[in-house]
């Protein structure tokens, strides 16, 4: 387990703020070094922000937060880390300098990252005291959030890092040949390049361009890729096709290719006015605030469809799911976890269709407990609910992580009548209560019937066992 472990931050600023968030909210401890006096203002600014977005990716109980630090110096962040990621700006000779006192100073089996978003590592690792330790280990903003990782360097010393990553929920990728800006700035700085070329030409203005983004291939982008989308852009007949129509477009005049504009007074006048218009309104946290909940969302949505990114939050909570309750004689901790921005609505508070959820949720745990699970089910039995009578007694909040606790009422025969109440664990507020009735059926026939062997074993025990208990008290009340 990660509880324990310490990452050393150097460098707090955008990049590092956000690699010490993604570690703190996965159990680590954190210890930040920056000359900056600002950082620490800085980096709890960006930690707030990770904590209303990153738990909320979560269907499950979320770790515990680790302990965040601010060291004197970077001899002290670095002396017990188990993993050091620099994040200083983006010069050889500064990085250089930092690599010098980490390696001073650290662990000699401490992994040590660079967030840098073009250098090679053999770059990196000039002068170095144990090359072999230094890697790029490159992310993207914001870095709590976005996945993707890219790891460069001596293959066992990247392999080690790649484990690491996955344990905090990030999709490593290894980059077979050092090149300078790896693979994804490759990209960035060609879209970047274009998107200046046609500013300059007084072709489309800043917001124009962003909007040709997210109204339409960024879109595509998000959920397939270029070549999956190219693919079926070829029709019927795929790739080839597509590669023979559009492939002699890249000599026509499309693209600018490596020419760069000048970046004058005059073009970055004209790029920082545009973009003052565009969204000077919000701040640049309120502007990380709105990228953030935008982004849980749509990550959110590809959850549902167990695709890109969403397949790999699936699997990170199939990893933190806790075990079923075991102790029938009590009432059941059947779910814990935290309220995501896509459950809010118009009022500002969780919008009611989602109470449904956390309890059909809470239900599908004690069904789980009893034996009826996807392997019942598949051999064509399951329970169908068929009443739930909700309370809503108090509202609920993003961000407010939530248990339910459930009493089985009654299990017999055909009948399970399950009563919930879910808690704001924090304070222990009641929220809501359900009572919920389930009826069991035949997915064959679709009419209910008589649970069969083992799983009628252990309703009928749950049943006896959870019928001791005394009503729970929101019942009498
Ligand atoms: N901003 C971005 O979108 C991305 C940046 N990166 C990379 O991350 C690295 C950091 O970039 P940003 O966070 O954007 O820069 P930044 O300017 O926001 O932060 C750099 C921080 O390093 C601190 N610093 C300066 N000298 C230092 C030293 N000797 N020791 C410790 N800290 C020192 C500064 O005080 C500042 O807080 C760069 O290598 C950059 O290429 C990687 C991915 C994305
Ligand atoms: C602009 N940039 C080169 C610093 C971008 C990156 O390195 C990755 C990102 O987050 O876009």
């Amino acid at each position: 387990m990660s509880e324990n472990k310490t990452a050393a931050i150097i460098g707090g600023g955008v990049i590092g703020g956000g690699w010490a968030a993604r570690f703190l909210l996965n159990g680590w401890n954190v210890i930040v070094s920056d000359p900056d006096p600002e950082a620490e203002r800085k980096v709890s600014e960006v930690l707030a922000n990770a904590r209303r977005s990153l738990p909320a990716l979560s269907d499950v109980t979320v770790p515990k937060e680790g302990k965040l630090s601010f060291a004197a110096s970077l001899a002290e962040a670095v002396a017990d880390a188990d993993w050091i990621q620099e994040s200083a700006p983006e010069r050889l000779d500064i990085k250089h300098q930092v690599f010098a006192e980490i390696q001073a100073h650290c662990r000699k089996d401490a992994l040590i990252g660079s967030s840098t978003s073009g250098f090679k590592p053999s770059e990196l690792q000039q002068g170095a005291a144990r090359p072999e330790q230094i890697f790029v280990a490159h992310p993207f903003n914001p870095v709590y959030l976005l996945p993707v990782i890219e790891l460069v360097g001596v293959q066992e010393t990247v392999e080690r890092a790649k484990e690491v990553l996955e344990e905090i929920g990030m999709k490593p990728l290894i980059v077979r040949k050092e090149i300078d800006a790896h693979i994804a700035d490759r990209f960035l700085e060609a879209v970047w390049r274009e998107a200046l070329w046609l500013i300059k030409d007084g072709v489309a203005t800043t917001q124009e361009i962003d909007d040709v983004i997210r109204y339409g291939f960024g879109m595509r982008w998000a959920q397939m890729g270029l070549f999956e989308t190219y693919r079926i852009a070829g029709g019927e007949a795929g790739m080839r096709h597509f590669i023979a129509q559009f492939g002699p477009c890249l000599s026509w005049p499309w693209t600018k290719l490596m020419d760069v504009p000048e970046l004058t007074e005059e073009l970055t006048n004209m790029i920082a006015d545009q973009s003052d218009a565009q969204s000077g309104m919000h701040s640049i946290r309120e502007l990380e605030r709105i990228r953030d909940d935008n982004l849980v969302a749509m990550m959110r949505a590809l959850k549902g469809r167990n695709w890109g990114a969403g397949d790999l939050l699936n699997a990170q909570d199939a990893r933190n799911k806790p075990p079923l309750p075991t102790d029938i004689d009590q009432p059941l901790t059947t779910l814990n976890r935290v309220i995501p921005i896509d459950w809010m609505d118009y009022n500002g508070h969780m919008n009611e269709s989602r109470y449904g959820q956390v309890f059909s949720d809470a239900g599908d745990v004690v069904m789980s407990m009893v034996g009826a699970d996807q392997a019942y089910i598949a051999g064509g039995l399951s329970y169908f609910t068929v009443s739930n009578e909700i309370g809503y007694l108090n509202e609920t909040h993003l961000g407010d992580v939530i248990h339910v606790r459930t009493q089985v009422l009654e299990a017999r025969g055909k009948k399970l009548r399950l009563y919930h109440e879910m808690i704001r664990t924090a304070d222990g507020e009641l929220l809501a209560t359900c009572n919920q009735l389930l009826l069991h059926v035949s997915l064959e026939t679709r009419k209910s019937c008589e649970p069969e062997g083992a799983v009628l074993a252990k309703i009928t025990a749950l049943g006896e066992a959870q019928s001791k208990l005394p009503k729970p008290a929101s019942m009498r009340d």
